[in-house]
Formats: structure tokens, C-alpha cells, sequence
């Protein structure tokens, strides 16, 4: 087996520093209902994402951008009902986090439906001080750098970031930031396998990835995507359909952690080139 000796002990906020620090790798994966949530658990998965990408592959929108608050506290509800050990990390969606007054009262409604952690993503300055504001009190903060999805209308389509030396060097520099700000967690999405190995040998904090090559603290998809579901876009390249070899959802799931802890997932061709 390749779950850690103690995997019956719920996933605390430091438990995810001890465990990066002995070279477990992370796992993480999408969830949006209890159904599947019990299952993650049982297989034993670290984390929970109950991510806006439910605007996508729940809801059936081109992107992120229309998901509420209530949407993702009815998830997280779902969920969190039938998760006793993984730690359960909520996304803030769109404009929830613009003030950090906003995202305060968003991430307690979060809290109080069941989650440990709240992510957000980018780290202009007013989110730097919405990352702030939240863990001087006591809410656990994942921020999320590179391709944020949040920000599709200005960049202009899911693009790789962090090509260049120019952008790599603003990468580097808010993968900093976001983790002075008080952030314990750090999704890196989309970005060249090199420069994220660099992020995170120099982040104080564990790093996340997805399209970010195999030298993160640990990974994280989307769930429709590993279980080879038509999320009705192009397939990034990131993407693996576990269900053909594992024969069951339960199997793939277990697949899926067996192959991160391993480090076989994910390979060379998931990457994105410098
Ligand atoms: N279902 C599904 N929906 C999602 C995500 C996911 O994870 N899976 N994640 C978010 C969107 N993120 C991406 C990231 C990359 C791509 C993508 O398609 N990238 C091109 C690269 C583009 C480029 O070269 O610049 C590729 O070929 O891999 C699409 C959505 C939200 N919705
Ligand atoms: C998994 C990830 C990082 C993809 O954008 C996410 O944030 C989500 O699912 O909402």
C-alpha cells in the first residue's frame, strides 16, 4: 500500500507541512457531491477541491466566472457530509474575494458548510490582502498562481502562463508573495514543468499542481476529467482517464493516488514545455 501509516487520522492544516516534509506526495482531486466524496475518502485521498470548476462540468458554462457563494456551500454541504478524513478545501468563487471584507463573509460561509480551507485565486495586491485578512483570522488559505480561470476574459482563453523570462520571474515572485501573506497552499495551474519545480523548491509552503509537471508537493484533477468524462472543451494535456485501468470509479481513484505517491503521475507528455 501506498497510503501513509496513519491513514485513518483526518488531514489537519499542518499535517500537509509534515507530510510534504517526508516526501509524501499529495493527492488531490475534484469533488462535488457525497457520493463521490465517500469514495475519495475511503480510497484515501488528502484533499478535497470543491472547485468552481463545477461551473463547467457540473453546471454546463464555458467557464468559471457565473458560480456563487451558495453554489459552492451547497457542494461543500454534499461533500462534507461524508468526508471524515481528507481535508476539504473551498473555492471562492468570482469577485467573492474583491474585498477582503467580501471574502471573509464568504469563506465563513464556506467554513460553516464544511470546509478547513479556502482557495483564491492570484495575487494582485487586494488579493494579497484578502489572503492576508483571512489567515490573521484563523481561516486556512490555498492561494492559486499560473493559469487562474477566474482571469479567462483578460487573458484571453485557457492559455499555459509563465512563459518567459519576464513572467516567470512574476510567477516566482508571487508564489513568494502569496505565501508571506499567510497562504499554506499553493495551487500552480498550467504552467511550464521547469518553473514549477523552481517554485517549489524555493516555496516555504507545499505546491499543488496541475499541468505543472511531476516536481510538486503533489497533484490535483478534475474529477469528470480522470474518470474520462467529455468535459465538452479541448482535453488539456494534463489530463489522465484512470477508469480504463483501474475497471471501477473506486479503482481509478485509487489509481490515481498509487500513481502521484509514486511519482508515475504526472508524466513528461502532461507537462508544458519552457
Ligand atoms: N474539465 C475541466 N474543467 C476545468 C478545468 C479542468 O482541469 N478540467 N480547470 C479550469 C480550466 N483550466 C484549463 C487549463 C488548461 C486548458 C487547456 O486546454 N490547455 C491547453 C494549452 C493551451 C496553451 O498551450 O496555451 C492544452 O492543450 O493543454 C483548459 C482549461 C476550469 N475548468
Ligand atoms: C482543479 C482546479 C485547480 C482547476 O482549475 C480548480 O481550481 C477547480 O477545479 O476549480
Amino acid at each position: 500500500m501506498t497510503m501513509p501509516p496513519d491513514s485513518s487520522r483526518p488531514v489537519t492544516v499542518p499535517r500537509l507541512r509534515e507530510l510534504r516534509d517526508t516526501g509524501h506526495k499529495l493527492t488531490m482531486l475534484t469533488c462535488y457531491d457525497a457520493g463521490f466524496a465517500r469514495t475519495l475518502d475511503a480510497a484515501g485521498i488528502d484533499l478535497m477541491l470543491i472547485g468552481d470548476s463545477l461551473g463547467m462540468v457540473v453546471q454546463g458554462a464555458a467557464s468559471t466566472l457565473g458560480v456563487t457563494v451558495t453554489d459552492i456551500a451547497y457542494h461543500t454541504r454534499c461533500a462534507a457530509a461524508a468526508t471524515q478524513r481528507a481535508l476539504i478545501v473551498a473555492d471562492l468563487p468570482f469577485q467573492a474575494d474583491a474585498t477582503p471584507e467580501r471574502a471573509l463573509d464568504a469563506a465563513c460561509t464556506l467554513l460553516r458548510a464544511g470546509a478547513g480551507m479556502v482557495k483564491l485565486e492570484g495575487a494582485a495586491g487586494h488579493k494579497l490582502d484578502a489572503i492576508r485578512y483571512l489567515s490573521e483570522r484563523d481561516i486556512p488559505v490555498c492561494a492559486h498562481l499560473g493559469l487562474t480561470p477566474q482571469s479567462v476574459l483578460r487573458l484571453g482563453g485557457f492559455k499555459v502562463q509563465g512563459r518567459g523570462d519576464a513572467a516567470a520571474a512574476q510567477l516566482r515572485d508571487d508564489a513568494q508573495a502569496v505565501a508571506a501573506a499567510g497562504a499554506e497552499l499553493l495551487v500552480l495551474e498550467a504552467v511550464p514543468s521547469p518553473l514549477a519545480a523552481a517554485i517549489t523548491a524555493a516555496s516555504p509552503i507545499p505546491t499543488i499542481g496541475i499541468g505543472a509537471g511531476p516536481d510538486c508537493d503533489g497533484q490535483v484533477l478534475v474529477l469528470h476529467d480522470m474518470l474520462g468524462l467529455d468535459s465538452g472543451h479541448r482535453r488539456p494535456r494534463f489530463v489522465q482517464d484512470f477508469l480504463a485501468q483501474g475497471g471501477s470509479i473506486a479503482g481509478a481513484i485509487r489509481a490515481y493516488i498509487e500513481a502521484v505517491q509514486a511519482g508515475r503521475f504526472p508524466a513528461a507528455e502532461h507537462g508544458y514545455a519552457a
